[in-house]
């Protein structure tokens, strides 16, 4: 068949198929066969005694990879190798993969053209997706060699699955060289596997067998199907690099997003409008107020109704983003989209290097969170936050102030009530249920548990806060402060509303009020425990005369007992245990009843005063902070299920999960110049925000595996669900539903053309201290893990490890007063990997910077841990910022395939980061 390029379309679709692309009609084609979830199809390329259309010019070459489907005639361009110089006999490092989702079949078409370029900076001026061409496109800078041509089914059945093809010129005549088409597989077992190719690359002889060890199952293919669950739209690259000793690594870059993007926002939304609704409630059902406090409260819940509405409309408009898993750069800035990271993916990197264990290395690579719609005129959440905090401790009247700890406490205790309240009525209930059973050892068990939670539920007072909460409420009452008819100025307050408020009562004179009666809310709270106390005496004495009694009530302590409220108990024989404990159960009830009407009452009393000054300003500092939150949790969550999924074999990880918990190292691209100012500023509240969230392993019960949120602003609990199988072989801890907790450090280095003018005429202080702050953070899990994890562990990780060498060395660069001291990120990322954490790269859009910081990062890993040629460094740099992930995630986020720098900025940027002559210029982002 005679392939015309037709309608040819721009690289990179190929990892958007849409439905159409799996569709093959009434057309019966051959499937290749595949392991489950790895691609289908993968090989290298080289060519060999190349003509060049002029005598002794040197060939500087690539190939292009096209795809004609069975069942259509068109022709879709796929792929390019990156261009070897200099050589008739080029070697391609970039290699061609097929994901598992690509619609290809033994009877698809591969075609492959080879070019020679004449101008590298035009060569990837092929910018757009939309355009349809008729015609091949008028190569700019380029000029073609000649083509062949194969079916996939062909290279299958070959033998060693290579095939050595004639390049032809494009009238079909002149034979201009071959070019060798070679099967690759990556992390199968292979003994003896070889490589077929032998050529002289860059005149460095490579000894072309790869002699493979057995590797380990990286994939960890078992977990894939869940993890796939999360992770959509993969595109894949495959490249080999030579090793120091002459050998060949094999490299599979993938890059895949998330549908985690939309769906974590989607579940903290929902979860801040029920938060919000129930403040707004217990608002509400504070009682009556004298009319100063009145008015604020009405005010407030004005706002906050119209505040609710404003998070349901966000969340209504987000419900229609179904199935969606990626926010483009280009979306940024709206509004129906803030709560939504921007960008976010997993870039990573599978290695299969000559003797030694595959390995994987995972970033997630995002938008700084921040909050783009909002803007950044006045800063970020860091200063915003603290403006705010000075201005209301230090102005205004109207209201009393509390610090943010105990507005956050008032928050903490409120929601301990809500939950255990109606715990301890379960477990009451359950404790009637074994009495009416007559059951000993039942009862001795909810006892047991009722005790357990009535001693929480008790010790949540145990706080000045809500005793100075409930004196303030009581002179806000209309009544409390009629009391003491002395005071004018409360006496007035009831009979004349308009009357100016009375004056702010700071928090270091705490309200005080000499009618108030303190002790009754002590007699309040105490009877709780004293109820209890009759329920197990009563417990103890039923079991004793029921002749079981080897031990006593589980819940009964030394001491504890209250004879006198024991001793009236009239028992008999064989007596109804459910009668003797119903009235005791009902005290208790009506003891919690009172103490959680008070103590609620109160708290939500300095809930008022939080909201009360600066109203619409302190709301929109929630949102604010809300919005930013939810693009970094949608990462981390996404962080952590491939971190689980991916070290879920590794008993070593499984342990600091549940001891110590996991580092998240966070690397910042921002200037602190202008606007990113106020990204790095949300950034590092958004990060540091993380700390309030914990995850929570459960197993899975149904084919749903999305995760789920509970919690309130507070502290937030993520439900990650594996299968039964996987679940199953968890330590038990973590069976049992501990909780885990994170660790998130931000370490940031702005490295562009406004952070030297940070530099050299602004300020770079916002950076030094994120920094400083953050390495202190560093240490401290250190020193936790240390102490934590088991000796034998920690003596073969020193042995493997010298951790602390680095991190002194990471202390000694971010004290040293370096610009764009890059050295920072690397023994971050580093230190990070070796802690077995979970790893982030963050710039504005996480499209330029981060792509050439990601790619810098696998490339010195490949040198530092798998012996990388360390003349083939700048090279597969190169290959992977021309022709990798990276340069489709620009794709993807802006339709261009440039990276969106200039010459003079670039000229700023430390060396290497800067990408390939050719792969940048003006974009319109
Ligand atoms: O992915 P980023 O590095 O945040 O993209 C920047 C780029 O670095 C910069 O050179 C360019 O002028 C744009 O500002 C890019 O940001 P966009 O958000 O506009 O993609």
């Amino acid at each position: 068949m005679e392939i015309k390029e037709e309608g040819a379309s721009e690289e990179g679709q190929h990892f958007l198929p849409t439905p159409q692309a799996n569709d093959t009609g009434d057309f019966q084609f051959t499937s290749i066969q595949k392991t489950p979830n790895e691609p289908q199809l993968e090989f290298i390329l080289a060519c060999k005694d190349l003509v060049a259309p002029v005598r002794d010019r040197k060939l500087n070459t690539l190939v292009q990879i096209s795809v004609i489907h069975p069942a259509e005639q068109g022709l879709t361009r796929y792929s390019s190798t990156e261009i070897v110089e200099g050589t008739r006999d080029p070697l391609f490092l970039t290699g061609v993969t097929f994901p598992s989702e690509y619609p290809i079949y033994e009877e698809t078409k591969i075609k492959l053209t080879v070019y020679d370029v004449k101008d590298k900076s035009h060569d990837t001026v092929r910018t757009s997706v939309l355009p349809e061409h008729k015609d091949p496109l008028p190569e700019v800078g380029r000029s073609f060699l000649g083509y062949a041509s194969f079916k996939v089914g062909e290279l299958l059945k070959s033998k060693e699955q290579l095939l050595v093809l004639s390049l032809r010129t494009s009238d079909g005549g002149k034979v201009v060289g071959t070019i060798e088409v070679s099967v690759v597989k990556m992390g199968e077992i292979e003994d003896g596997e070889a490589d077929h190719i032998t050529t002289d690359v860059q005149g460095q002889k490579c000894a072309l067998v790869c002699e493979c060890t057995a590797p380990e199952s990286v994939n960890g293919k078992d977990t894939l199907p869940f993890l796939n669950a999360v992770l959509k739209n993969p595109v894949c690259k495959l490249y080999r690099f030579p090793t120091s000793d002459n050998k060949w690594m094999r490299i599979r870059e993938q890059m895949s997003e998330s549908i985690l993007s939309f769906h974590i926002p989607k579940e903290l939304i929902s979860l801040h409008i029920k938060e919000d609704l129930c403040r707004n409630q217990e608002l509400k059902e504070l009682g009556e107020l004298s009319p100063h406090w009145d008015n604020l409260r009405k005010n407030v819940l004005t706002h906050c109704d119209q505040m609710v509405n404003v998070y349901q409309d966000i969340l209504t408009e987000l419900s229609k983003e179904t199935g969606s898993s990626f926010k483009s750069s280009s979306s940024k800035g709206e509004k129906t989209l803030e709560f939504v990271p921007v960008n976010l993916h997993l870039q990573r990197m599978h290695v299969h290097s000559p003797h030694l264990k595959d390995a994987l290395y995972d970033v997630i690579t995002v938008g700084a969170p921040a909050a783009h719609f909002q803007g950044f005129k006045n800063g970020g959440l860091r200063k915003l936050l603290h403006r705010f905090e000075m201005e209301r401790r230090n102005t205004g009247y109207q209201f009393i102030y509390y610090s943010p700890e105990n507005t956050a406490k008032a928050k903490e205790v409120l929601s301990n009530i809500n939950q255990l309240q109606p715990l301890i009525a379960t477990h009451a209930d359950l404790l009637l249920n074994s009495a009416s059973q007559h059951s000993p050892d039942s009862l001795k068990n909810s006892l047991k548990m009722l005790s357990e939670k009535t001693e929480l539920f008790v010790h949540a007072f145990k706080d000045q806060l809500v005793r100075s909460a409930l004196l303030a409420l009581y002179t806000a009452r209309p009544g409390g402060v009629l009391k003491k008819p002395p005071s004018p100025k409360n006496s007035t307050e009831e009979s004349c509303p308009q009357d100016p408020p009375p004056p702010m009562k700071r928090q270091d004179s705490i309200p005080h009020h000499s009618d108030y009666d303190e002790e009754e809310w002590d007699r309040v709270w105490a009877n709780v425990g004293k109820s209890l106390n009759c329920i197990i005496a009563m417990v103890d004495k039923l079991i004793e005369r029921d002749g079981g009694g080897e031990g006593g009530g589980g819940g009964s302590k030394g001491g504890e007992k209250d004879p006198s409220l024991v001793d009236p108990i009239i028992t008999h024989p064989r007596e109804d245990w459910y009668e003797q404990l119903y009235p005791l159960i009902l005290t208790l009830k009506d003891c919690m009843g009172e103490v959680v009407n008070r103590a609620k009452q109160s708290l939500t009393f300095v809930l008022l005063q939080e909201l009360a000054y600066s109203l619409p300003q302190c709301l929109m500092l929630t949102l604010r902070r809300d919005i930013v939150f939810s693009q970094a949790l949608a990462g981390l969550v996404c962080g952590f299920i491939i971190k689980l999924h991916t070290s879920l074999h590794d008993p070593g990880f499984l342990q600091q999960l549940h001891t110590v918990g996991l580092i998240v190292q966070y690397e910042g691209l921002l200037s602190t110049y202008s606007d990113e100012i106020g990204m790095l500023e949300d950034m590092a509240v958004g990060i540091s925000d993380l700390k309030k969230v914990a995850f929570k392993i459960i197993e899975a019960k149904s084919n749903d595996v999305l995760p789920v949120i509970t919690g309130r602003r507070e502290h937030y609990v993520v439900e990650v669900k594996l299968p039964a199988q996987m679940f199953e072989a968890l330590p038990l801890q973590i069976k049992e539903g501990q909780l885990l907790h994170v660790y998130p450090v931000l370490f940031n280095v702005g490295i562009n053309e406004q952070q030297t003018l940070a530099e050299r005429f602004g300020d770079v202080s916002l950076q030094e201290s994120i920094n400083q702050e953050n390495f202190e953070l560093l240490k401290e899990y250190y020193t936790t893990f240390m102490e934590k994890m088991p000796p034998d562990y920690i003596s073969h990780f020193q042995e493997q490890n010298d951790l602390k060498g680095l991190l002194e060395n990471l202390h000694q660069n971010i004290q040293v007063k370096k610009r764009k001291n890059v050295e920072i990120m690397w023994l971050a990322a580093t230190i990070c990997r070796k802690l077995n954490g979970i790893r982030f790269t963050c710039c504005k859009s996480a499209k330029d910077r981060t792509s050439m910081s990601v790619t810098l990062e696998q490339c010195s890993i490949l040198r530092d841990e798998h012996q990388l040629h360390k003349d083939f460094f700048i090279r597969a740099l190169d290959c992977m910022r021309r022709e990798g992930c990276r340069i489709e995630n620009v794709l993807k986020n802006v339709k261009c395939r440039k990276y969106a720098f200039n010459m003079l900025q670039l000229m700023a940027f430390p060396k290497q980061y800067r990408p390939p002559e050719g792969t940048y210029g003006k974009t319109d982002t």
